[in-house]
């Protein structure tokens, strides 16, 4: 079997007597969209917070682009091609959606921050920072102050921040939180327009994108895979309709 983009092997995490990552291990290639799925305390952020660096894991291993990153800090792992859409906290608030992404181009270039004036004028800052823009659909919005924007358009926002950065692999962690029907629509356009360039890992509710979107779906209970495979397979996994769809239901 090829060597996967991203190779997770018996991690484990534990919260004094909860087990939040029980033996989990998963294989994402390049270019796949894998999406983690479960219920309510299943341990989908705990798994992603450490999939990013941002928590230490107590056991087992993550090896990405062959390289063993377990004990990499996030910033080490971001240079190396991780990118993870953080919480709407990330966006400078007072600088427009394009600033924003420019700075996210600049620090992708190794630009000290203090170079932003400057920078601001050149145009091999300007043109790419449109370009991230163009591609999540932001790009009549260039010039909006960020704090102007929607719900959505900011989550669209931060994905064009992260897509600066270059990454050959991007965590989202509820991409779709706090959105409407058409935001989520909007949204899952966009995951789909990405599909197949980077690879994803994409821990989400709506079970209707998830299911549209994934090549892989993953289904977490108590920190433990319960079922993976395709989402026609997994929707048909009489294990996961009755831990985690609710028995009796009918498919999503
Ligand atoms: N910092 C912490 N200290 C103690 N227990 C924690 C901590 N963080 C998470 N847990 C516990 O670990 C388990 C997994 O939590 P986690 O937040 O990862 O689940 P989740 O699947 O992301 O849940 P949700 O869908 O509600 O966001 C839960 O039982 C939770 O109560």
């Amino acid at each position: 079997m090829a060597e996967p983009l991203l190779l997770v092997e018996g991690l484990c995490k534990r919260y004094g007597g909860v087990v939040a990552t029980d033996d989990f291990s998963l294989r994402v290639a390049d270019g796949e969209l894998c999406a983690i799925i479960g219920p309510n305390g299943a341990g989908k952020t705990t798994l992603i917070t450490q999939l990013s660096g941002e928590l230490a894991p107590d056991s087992g291993r993550i090896v990405f682009a062959g390289r063993d990153v377990t004990r990499l800090p996030a910033h080490a792992r971001a240079l190396g091609g991780f990118a993870r859409s953080f919480q709407i906290t990330s966006i400078f608030g007072e600088f427009t959606a394009w600033q924003n992404v420019a700075l996210a181009v600049q620090a992708q270039a190794g630009h000290s921050f203090r170079l932003w004036r400057n920078a601001s004028r050149d145009p091999a800052l300007a043109r790419p920072a449109l370009g991230f823009l163009e591609q999540v659909g932001l790009a009549g919005r260039a010039g909006v102050v960020a704090t102007e924007l929607s719900h959505g358009e900011k989550r669209a926002l931060e994905i064009a921040m992260a897509l600066a950065t270059r990454p050959r692999l991007l965590l989202l962690d509820e991409p779709m939180a706090g959105m409407g029907p058409e935001e989520s629509a909007r949204m899952v356009a966009l995951l789909a327009s990405l599909k197949g360039r980077l690879a994803i890992v994409l821990v989400e509710h709506d079970m209707d994108a998830v299911f549209a979107l994934a090549d892989r779906v993953v289904v977490l209970v108590s920190g433990r895979v319960i079922a993976a495979g395709s989402s026609d397979e997994v929707r048909a996994d009489a294990g996961v309709r009755k831990a985690y769809l609710g028995e009796g239901d009918q498919p999503c």
